[in-house]
């Protein structure tokens, strides 16, 4: 078993909480990723969790054993973080090979087992060559493949994408998710990037100021948003907020009705662009358009509702000009309600 748990961990840079008591359980063969925006402390959890930094109070756990005192090299992982360290005077075989050759493997498997991660990463064709000469993104690959090639029960990641063009990025991502799930190995992996986070997470834990916000399966986070600010976070374009004031049960928004959790009477009503369909006869939420996008796939409406911002997905075809008003039809099973003043999702009533 590889499993990790994270119990209760502190982490204090002088009179500054960088993480507020994080507990968090990753299983065995499971990719959980860590997401958020610029310090909010998942590197430093990551850092943690591999040993390089110390935590104020709270224990890490992998596999049963306590590690939390433990030397980064006894912790039995591999990482690959965001200055990736590749030995500039070895060649990358040599690079590659670097965790096996500490593991005592004999030549053949050295060989073998080198070529198939170097392959992996599609750097097959540099194996000769020394760091100087590669670029940033070949060598933010070597470093991937130094930590793969040792077939490793527990991998930790940070960013290890970001030096990529977006089409070889996508092409990584794919790669990485195929192999790791298929060696069934224990991932955690860094990212400030959604989109990555979402195409390549079993679970992700959603980060912000020194806290997980929300836990969940992409489709649960993207679709059940535990707060406004995760609701922001996931999804392109970001979840909608429109206030609105809710009584005995509906919000009124012009002459549309919605249902809403009478608990709360300030609420915002969080909407996605792609769950509101423009209605035939412009009945509806009144949506007034102000800028079309045509994205291909979509065409990106940007305007206000009842005066607040908004942005709606619609159809590639629609007939949708700037400067109109259209109405909108919206499932009130699909919204997320946020109570303006914690930030924090409502039960539907
Ligand atoms: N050695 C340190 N001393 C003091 N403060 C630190 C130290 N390391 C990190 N911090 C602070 O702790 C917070 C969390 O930093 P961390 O690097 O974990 O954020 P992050 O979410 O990984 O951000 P990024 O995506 O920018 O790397 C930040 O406010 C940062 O300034």
């Amino acid at each position: 078993m590889a499993d990790i748990v994270i119990d209760r961990v502190v982490k204090e840079f002088g009179p500054f909480r960088a993480l507020q008591e994080i507990s968090l359980t990753v299983n065995d063969g499971e990719f959980v990723a860590l997401l958020g925006p610029s310090g909010c402390g998942k590197t430093t959890l990551l850092r943690i969790i591999a040993g390089l930094e110390t935590q104020t109070s709270g224990r890490i756990v992998i596999g049963g054993q306590d590690v939390s005192n433990l030397a980064p090299r006894k912790r039995g992982l591999a990482m690959v973080f965001q200055n990736y360290a590749i030995f500039p005077h070895m060649s990358v075989f040599e690079n590659v090979a670097f965790g096996l050759r500490m593991q005592k493997a004999a030549q053949a498997e050295v060989k073998r087992k080198v070529e198939r991660a170097a392959a992996l990463l599609h750097i097959e064709g540099y194996l000769d060559r020394y760091p100087a000469k590669l670029s940033g993104g070949q060598r933010q690959r070597v470093a991937v493949a130094r930590a793969l090639a040792v077939e490793p029960a527990v991998l930790l990641m940070d960013e290890p994408l970001s030096n990529l063009d977006a089409l070889l990025r996508l092409e990584m991502r794919t790669e990485l998710k195929a192999v790791l799930r298929q060696a069934g190995t224990t991932t955690i992996y860094v990212t400030h990037d959604q989109t990555e986070a979402m195409g390549l997470a079993d679970r992700i834990a959603v980060m912000y100021g020194g806290k997980i916000d929300q836990i969940g399966s992409p489709l649960e986070i993207y679709a059940t948003p535990a707060t406004r600010f995760v609701g922001g976070f996931i999804g392109a374009p970001p979840m909608n907020f429109i206030k609105v004031r809710c009584h005995g049960g509906t919000a009124r928004i012009g002459d549309a009705t919605l249902p809403c959790p009478s608990t709360v009477t300030d609420l915002e009503l969080g909407l996605r662009g792609e769950d509101a369909s423009l209605s035939a006869n412009g009945s509806g939420i009144p949506f007034d358009v102000r800028v079309v996008e045509p994205m291909g796939s979509h065409l990106l409406l940007t305007g206000s509702i009842d005066g607040q911002l908004a942005r709606i997905v619609a159809p590639p075809v629609a007939k949708v000009n700037p400067g109109v008003r259209v109405g909108l039809n919206v499932d009130p099973a699909r919204v997320t309600w946020i109570d303006s003043a914690t930030g924090r999702a409502v039960a539907r009533a």
